[in-house]
């Protein structure tokens, strides 16, 4: 049913056409011992230690509670090396810095890693209903990846750059409020970049009135906050998961049933988008935004490699059924749940990155000058900054590339499940198997880097330097078929709005800035305090 060429390895199940559970992987003392078998007699002479060792009922995890994910990687990668095993309960997973590896398993052997980690708590990536193309995999992913792509194509962007271009205004106006009522013109920036990145993609992807910018108490905004900040804690149930994946069915049941008794923001949320995506769908009127591409998306179906039951077939104008491929709409559950996804995705990783941004600016005063130069220069007269104007300001690139260098906030899912068993660079990597990438440690090698990799040096992505890098050295937003969709999106929300506040603010750090930054962990790492910075008007 799947051939290498181009085509997707199913998941193993598929083969058999029996579908196991997704979450059933060689038990705990069995995959205790596959440490060994993960690298093979002659990698074991070399690497003798290949991981920390694990408690026999819940693998590695305890680490966990006491610190901070990419931190006990960055401190095993010093320890073992840059490829090494841990256990989450009894799931092995290998984690790695190596480039060539990474380059092997993301792109080159995509077809056999094309699926994500799967969460304990998680809906069936295969069967459910409501999935998004973030947990999706195999055929499925492909089909969904495909039908949203199109809502993110440059054409898309300029006609979006309006909505971002507004809302950087009343950015403005609320900076301006704030520093003409304080007196210390203290200006609460990752506060304003949660409400601004919120109103962007809620407004142009959404086609929602959000104004987040101007009622901050608003319900919707709130709730996506609660949804975020859950995910930086560590409940029991979540625990349960990771320590019995094979229980899956019974943990998200008694996730659902909580519902019932426990207020769940989620819940909230996606009720409300459901009368959004209704009232949207019986409209007459059409709004050239990613809902809109959502709700036009058809694209074909393979009966044969089909693993939805969802599908109805095309039916012609005259009411015939389709000879051709059947042609398949995404249903409505699945547009819910992408407008959840692309919400959620979207705004706090956008908002935290213009954070660190700006508490690299308020450390660096040369990068904000040089900045603010280069966008005085490039847009002349006030220009207004827009798709295409921004891709002179290149050295705007450099210090979003070298902020995302220091801190890749969403390293965590960078990771992919191999599908069959292979080795890859010496090492066997068995099926169910998960491979992390360690961004934070590759983002500091001095292999890459040199050894002031600590430092904020912009200049390091300029083109000369990139093209002497590994090309897997810098990966924020992922790499190969499955990397972000939304980083362009991002990227230009991020360019218009540092264009219009550098031209007009001069920011400097506040005595009890926190250097350097103690950070949290949840879906993405970010920040535990705010970041507030004092701010004056120059022109
Ligand atoms: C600075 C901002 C952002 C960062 C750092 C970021 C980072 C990432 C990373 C690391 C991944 C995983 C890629 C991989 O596994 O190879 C990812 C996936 C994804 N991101 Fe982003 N992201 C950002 C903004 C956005 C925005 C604005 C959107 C939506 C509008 C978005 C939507 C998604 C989606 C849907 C996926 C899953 C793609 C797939 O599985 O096919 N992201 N992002």
């Amino acid at each position: 049913m799947y051939s290498e060429g181009g085509q997707l390895r199913p998941c193993s199940s598929e083969l058999s056409g029996q579908r196991k559970s997704y979450t059933e992987v060689p038990s705990a003392p069995v995959t205790h011992c596959c440490l060994l078998l993960l690298f093979p007699p002659s990698q074991q002479l070399r690497q003798a230690r290949s991981g920390p060792k694990p408690n026999l009922l819940l693998g590695n995890l305890l680490t966990f509670r006491k610190k901070l994910i990419s931190q006990a990687y960055k401190e095993w990668a010093e320890q073992y090396g840059e490829t090494f095993g841990y256990f989450e309960g009894p799931t092995p997973v290998l984690v790695t810095s190596n480039a060539d590896l990474l380059n092997q398993v993301f792109i080159k052997q995509f077809n056999n890693f094309h699926a994500r980690k799967l969460w304990p708590v998680q809906a069936d990536p295969d069967q459910d209903e409501e999935i998004h193309l973030f947990f999706a995999r195999g055929q499925r992913w492909k089909r969904l990846r495909s039908a949203v792509n199109a809502g993110f194509t440059a054409a898309k962007l300029r006609k979006m750059q309006n909505q971002m271009s507004l809302c950087a205004d009343k950015l403005l106006e609320v900076v301006d409020r704030t520093i003409e009522e304080k007196e210390d013109c203290r200006v609460d920036f990752s506060k304003l970049f949660r409400q601004l990145t919120f109103d962007i993609i809620g407004r142009s992807a959404l086609g929602i009135d959000s104004d987040a910018l101007r009622d901050p108490q608003c319900g919707f905004i709130k709730h996506c906050e609660d949804v975020i900040e859950d995910t930086t804690k560590q409940p029991v149930l979540y625990t349960l998961g990771f320590l019995f994946p094979s229980l899956s069915k019974l943990w998200i049941a008694i996730y659902k049933f909580m519902h019932h008794i426990q207020f769940n923001p989620v819940y909230w949320i996606e009720d409300r988008l459901r009368a959004w995506v209704k009232a949207r769908k019986e409209s007459e009127e059409r709004t050239d935004d990613l809902l809109q591409q959502m709700l036009d998306a058809r694209y074909p179906v393979n009966r044969h490699q089909d693993l939805d039951t969802t599908h109805q077939p095309h039916i012609d104008e005259n009411g015939n059924i389709s000879k051709g491929p059947l042609l398949r709409s995404l249903t409505e559950s699945e547009v819910i749940a992408h407008s959840l996804l692309f919400l959620l995705a979207g705004y706090e990783t956008t908002s935290s990155t213009l954070s660190y941004i700006f508490y690299e600016l308020a450390l660096h005063p040369h990068v904000q000058d040089r900045m603010r130069q280069e966008v005085v220069d490039v847009l002349e007269d006030d220009e207004e900054p827009t798709y295409d104007n921004i891709r002179n300001l290149t050295y705007m690139d450099m210090v979003i590339s070298e902020t995302l260098r220091k801190y890749p906030l969403a390293s965590i899912v960078v990771a992919r499940q191999c599908q069959d068993a292979c080795q890859i660079e010496g090492i066997n990597i068995p099926s169910g198997m998960l491979v992390q990438a360690n961004l934070w440690t590759l983002h500091q090698d001095p292999k890459h880097w040199g050894p002031d990799s600590d430092s904020f040096d912009p200049l390091r992505f300029t083109l000369e330097k990139k093209a002497e890098r590994h090309s897997m050295a810098f990966m924020p937003f992922g790499a190969g078929p499955r990397m972000c969709i939304g980083q362009r999106f991002s990227i230009v929300q991020m360019k218009i709005t540092m264009a219009k506040l550098l031209r007009r603010y001069k920011i400097e750090r506040t005595s009890d800035l926190q250097v350097p930054l103690k950070l949290k962990e949840g879906a993405a790492i970010l920040p535990i305090h705010n970041i507030a910075l004092r701010t004056e008007r120059i022109s």
